[in-house]
């Protein structure tokens, strides 16, 4: 394959919209140049100076374990009897973005879809898709933790459970995914930290996260955060905090259908609103306060 193939886009009445590839396909590891494997290493080397003392303990520590290296673009198969090992989580390959039902699919299943192809040089800081790096070191080191593990796959069983409800209950669910596993923080006892793969991924983000004064820092919400939209084509306005993976299977427990039902009444919250009762932390430290409207 000479060049990678890409989520393609068609002319609709409702404007450009997606093509999206549902297969799941061998990693065409031969194929990688010599370019794509720099990209991996300059991205790689670049995170691992950027994220410690920013990561979360449990990130950095699945990394080492994972043994990705910058050398080269890690085969899948090389990664995956760590991963069965330890979770027995596995990646499967596909060639990018997969409808709804097919990616919850896999992860009910413990399959994580990770894109083959890797960015060119000219997009080393942004890319509108995922792509190998964003899944690949973004994603897949925090499947070896026993807890988050278990999260995703029950948020693959809940996300084909909302498909069955309808749109409304997949939009407040994808919201769910975009601020915990997408663009999460966790506080840990020395502060904040980041776990989400968007931002692990991505060295602005990784910094602006957690030391610009622009964004929000509010804590975890199941309700809060369903109802609150997010931006794809900026960092985000909003960083949802929580304080252990514990948190997230215990609010992620209870059957979503009547939540479903209430927030469908509810406006939905721009990204960048702080709302009364929200609880708000500061940059660094992870100090707290409760917003009663002073904010
Ligand atoms: C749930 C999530 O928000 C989103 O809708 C899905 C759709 N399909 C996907 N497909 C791939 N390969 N990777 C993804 O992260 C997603 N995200
Ligand atoms: N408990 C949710 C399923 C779910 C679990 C974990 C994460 C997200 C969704 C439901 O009943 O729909
Ligand atoms: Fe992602």
């Amino acid at each position: 394959m000479e060049s990678p193939k890409r989520v393609e886009h068609q002319l609709t009445d409702k404007g450009y919209v997606p093509v999206y590839t549902t297969s799941v396909v061998e990693q065409p590891w031969d194929t990688y140049t010599d370019t794509d494997h720099q990209v991996w290493a300059q991205l790689f080397e670049r995170q691992k100076a950027v994220l410690p003392g920013r990561a979360s303990d449990e990130f950095l520590s699945a990394l080492a374990a994972m043994e990705m290296t910058p050398d080269r673009i890690p085969r899948f198969d090389d990664l995956n009897p760590i991963l069965r090992a330890a979770t027995d989580w596995e990646l499967v390959g596909v060639e990018g973005l997969l409808p709804e039902l097919t990616f919850f699919d896999h992860l009910a299943n413990r399959r994580f879809p990770v894109t083959w192809w890797i960015r060119k040089p000219d997009q080393m800081d942004y890319l509108s898709e995922p792509d190998l790096f964003h899944d690949l070191f973004g994603h897949v080191p925090l499947l070896m933790n026993p807890v988050f593990a278990d999260y995703m796959e029950a948020y693959g069983r809940g996300g084909v459970k909302a498909h069955g409800i309808g749109e409304d209950a997949l939009v407040n669910l994808t919201r769910l995914y975009w601020y915990t596993v997408e663009f999460g923080l966790i506080r840990q006892r020395d502060g904040l930290r980041i776990y989400g793969s968007g931002i692990v991924s991505s060295k602005g983000e990784s910094i602006h996260c957690l030391e610009s004064d622009a964004p929000n820092r509010i804590g975890f919400d199941l309700e809060r955060i369903m109802r609150t939209r997010y931006r794809i084509d900026t960092y985000q306005k909003t960083y949802f905090v929580i304080d252990s993976f514990e948190q997230l299977m215990d609010a992620t427990g209870p059957d979503f259908a009547p939540i479903y039902e209430r927030l469908a009444q509810l406006e939905s919250v721009p990204a960048g609103d702080v709302l009364d009762g929200d609880h708000v932390y500061n940059r660094g430290t992870g100090e707290g306060w409760l917003n009663d409207g002073d904010v």
